[in-house]
C-alpha cells in the first residue's frame, strides 16, 4: 500500500521506522494517513509515524530490576508508548507486581507465567535486572549474565513462534564495559561482555531458526542510578583503581536514566533492529557522543 504524496511515493510503514516526507508543515505530516501533503520544500523526519506515542499500543511487556534506575525508566517509557507492563523485582519493601529474584529460575517462569496469563502473552522482555560488586563477584555473574541467560530461554516458552508464541523482541541491558574494559571491574566488563556475545548469538539462531524473536543489547555507559553510588565500596580488590575510574567518569560524563530508555525504545520500536549492540553516551556541548551502533569484525565470509 504506497501513499501519494507530490514528492513521490512513500512506502506506508509496514514496520516502525523513520519515514522521509518532504512537506511545507510539519502539522500536515502530524497524521500523514488522512491529511493531504501539500507544497513539499522541507525536509521533515517523522520519526516513527505520527502514531509514535502509541507505538506499543496492544504490546505486552516484562521488565526486570524495574522498581529503580534504568529498569523504572524503562518501564516508564513503555507505558507511555501504550505498552502493558509486568514489573519483576526483588525485596520484600520493593515489590510492586511481582517479586522475582532473577537467580532463581523459577521466580523468572513464574513471572513470566503471571504476565502472560495476566496480559495474554508476551511481546517484549527487557533483561535489565544488575548489580555492581567486584567484592562479589560470583553473585555479580549469577545475576548479571545468568540472570539474563534465563530470562532469555524461559521467555523463549512464550515468545518463540515454532512453539506456539507470537514472537517479539528480547531487549538485554549490557553496559559500555561490555564493549570496552573498566580496569576496576573485571568481572563486571566480563559478563557483560557475556551478555553483548550471547545476546548477538541469539539473535543469529532466531534469524537461522525463525523464533520470529529480535534480540538486541543496550549498552550505556555511566547513568545516575543507585548502582552508581558508593562505587569505591563495590571495587573490591581493585579499589586502588578508583582515582582511574573516576577519570573515565569525568571523560564520558553521566547520563539520566530518560536517555537510556529513550535507547531502549529504539531496539524495541524500530523492527529492523535485530542483534544491534546500541552504545549510549551523553551528548556533550559540541554535539559529540551521543548514541551509536556497535559493528564487530565478520570472519564469514
Ligand atoms: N548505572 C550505570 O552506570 C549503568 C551503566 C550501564 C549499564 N547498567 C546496567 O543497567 C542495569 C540496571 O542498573 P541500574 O543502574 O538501573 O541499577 P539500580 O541498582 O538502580 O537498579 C537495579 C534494579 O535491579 C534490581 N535487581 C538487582 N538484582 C536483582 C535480582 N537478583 N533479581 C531481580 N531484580 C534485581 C534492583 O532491585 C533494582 O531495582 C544493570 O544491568 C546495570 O549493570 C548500569
Ligand atoms: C565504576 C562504575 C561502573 C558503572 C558500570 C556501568 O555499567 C557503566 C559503565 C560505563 C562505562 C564503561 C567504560 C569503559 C571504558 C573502557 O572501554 C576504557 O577502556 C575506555 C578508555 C577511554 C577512552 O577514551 O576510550
Amino acid at each position: 500500500m504506497l501513499y501519494q504524496t507530490p514528492s513521490g511515493k512513500v512506502p506506508l510503514p509496514t514496520k516502525q521506522g523513520h519515514i522521509f516526507f518532504t512537506c511545507t508543515d510539519i502539522e500536515c505530516c502530524r497524521d500523514w494517513r488522512t491529511t493531504e501533503i501539500r507544497d513539499p520544500t522541507a525536509e521533515v523526519l517523522l520519526s516513527q509515524y505520527p502514531t509514535a506515542e502509541m507505538a506499543l499500543n496492544g504490546k505486552n511487556a516484562v521488565v526486570t530490576g524495574a522498581v529503580m534506575g534504568i529498569g523504572k525508566a524503562i518501564t516508564e517509557i513503555l507505558l507511555q508508548n501504550g505498552a502493558k507492563v509486568a514489573l519483576l523485582d526483588y525485596g520484600e519493601d520493593k515489590v510492586f507486581f511481582m517479586n522475582c529474584d532473577v537467580e532463581s529460575e523459577e521466580d523468572i517462569k513464574a513471572g513470566l507465567k503471571k504476565a502472560a496469563e495476566t496480559f495474554g502473552g508476551i511481546d517484549i522482555l527487557c533483561n535489565n535486572a544488575g548489580i555492581l560488586n567486584e567484592g562479589l563477584w560470583e553473585k555479580m555473574v549469577s545475576i548479571n549474565l545468568m540472570g539474563i541467560i534465563k530470562g532469555s530461554y524461559l521467555a523463549l516458552e512464550h515468545m518463540n513462534k515454532l512453539t506456539g508464541g507470537r514472537g517479539g523482541v528480547i531487549v538485554n541491558t549490557a553496559s559500555m564495559a561490555g564493549i570496552g574494559p573498566l580496569p576496576s571491574c573485571p568481572v563486571y566488563t566480563a559478563v557483560k561482555h557475556g551478555v553483548v556475545g550471547f545476546t548477538r548469538a541469539m539473535a543469529a539462531a532466531s534469524t537461522l531458526s525463525g523464533y520470529g524473536i529480535r534480540f538486541n543489547v543496550l549498552c550505556p555507559a555511566f547513568v545516575q542510578t543507585d548502582l552508581f553510588s558508593n562505587i569505591p565500596k563495590k571495587l573490591g580488590r581493585f579499589s586502588e583503581l578508583c582515582l582511574e575510574t573516576q577519570q573515565l567518569v569525568e571523560h564520558f560524563g553521566v547520563l539520566d536514566v530518560s536517555e537510556v530508555a529513550e535507547a531502549l525504545l529504539e531496539l524495541v520500536t524500530d523492527e529492523t533492529k535485530n542483534g544491534q549492540v546500541l552504545l549510549v553516551l551523553p551528548t556533550d556541548e559540541d554535539g559529540k557522543g551521543g548514541n551509536s551502533y556497535i559493528s564487530f569484525p565478520t570472519y564469514v565470509q
